[in-house]
């Protein structure tokens, strides 16, 4: 078993550095579930890497709950956290509830992760009440992606900064177990994590996080919409797939595919017969 939702917290009091990575579907989640990673996030980034949305905005509760069930049953072993999508949480905080309850109920994901600050303190605490772990997320919330003008690194001038570090208290306050900093100068997401008890999950806010997120075919490098600059390649699976297709084709033509150990066999006799 890897980490529960107190043994993730425990974490940062020990100083162990927390991994989570995003995953979409079953065989994915497999392969995480076998790795050393602690978490999986089936974020509402699925809309841009999976369904090849612009932004997250149009991710409905139902791709949510189709792709959070897949994830689930492939990641035995390991806490899956479900984003709640654009407008899920927005409207009322008894539908915030709701909707959160309608993920872990459907899906058996152990927590959902809804972006915001002061603004969804409220709406956590009541989440929080309702024994459903919640995972904050500040800094660049990409469902904010209109009112920014941009998917762009936030909290750069003093109001800012300020502002991030009072979001970062009122979530925790609020009874988040941990909150993801994406897209914070690196000395703000220092000064932020070593204000909060719970651990600070960054991408593109430094190593000073007390631990890291990535989605996976950015580290994959199987994603070619954009690379932001927090990305590193860890392997670089998008142009072994193309070899690999290509391979294919190539032998599909020269009828080296399918060879033999491909194929089936009947008797001569039958064949004989059919003649
Ligand atoms: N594939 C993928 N990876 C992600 O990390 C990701 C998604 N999709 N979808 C949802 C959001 C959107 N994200 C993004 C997308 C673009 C940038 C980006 O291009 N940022 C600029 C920063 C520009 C600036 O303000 O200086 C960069 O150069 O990194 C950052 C985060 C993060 N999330
Ligand atoms: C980038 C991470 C933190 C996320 O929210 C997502 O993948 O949707
Ligand atoms: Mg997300």
């Amino acid at each position: 078993m890897k980490k529960t939702v107190p043994q993730f917290v425990e974490a940062k009091q020990k100083k162990e550095k927390l991994t989570m990575v995003t995953a979409y579907d079953y065989s994915i989640a497999k392969l995480v579930d076998n790795s050393n990673i602690d978490s999986i996030l089936v974020g509402d980034s699925l809309g841009m890497v999976m369904l090849g949305y612009e932004n997250t905005l149009q991710v409905t509760m139902k791709d949510m709950i189709h792709h959070t069930k897949a994830v689930v049953k492939g990641a035995k072993n390991t806490m899956v956290i479900a984003d709640m999508p654009f407008m899920s949480y927005h409207v009322s905080i008894e539908k915030a509830v709701e909707n959160a309850g309608r993920l872990i109920k459907e899906t058996n994901a152990t927590a959902v992760k809804l972006e915001g600050g002061i603004e969804m303190a409220d709406t956590i605490k009541a989440i929080v009440k309702a024994q459903i772990p919640v995972v904050a997320h500040i800094g660049l919330t990409p469902q904010s992606v209109n009112i920014f003008g941009g998917f762009k690194v936030q909290g750069k001038n003093i109001d800012a900064a300020k502002k991030l570090i009072e979001d970062a208290k009122a979530v925790e306050k609020a009874g988040a177990y941990a909150v993801v900093l994406e897209c914070v100068p690196e000395k703000l997401a220092k000064i932020i994590t070593e204000e909060l008890e719970i651990p600070t999950i960054g991408i593109g806010a430094g190593n000073v996080c007390d631990g890291q997120v990535l989605v996976y075919q950015d580290m994959l490098n199987m994603f070619s919409g954009f690379k932001p600059k927090f990305v590193k390649m860890y392997a670089d699976i998008g142009k072994d797939i193309e070899n690999a297709f290509n391979r294919y084709v190539e032998e599909v033509k020269t009828e080296v595919f399918p060879a033999k150990e491909h194929t089936f066999a009947i008797s001569d006799d039958v064949i004989e017969k059919l003649y």
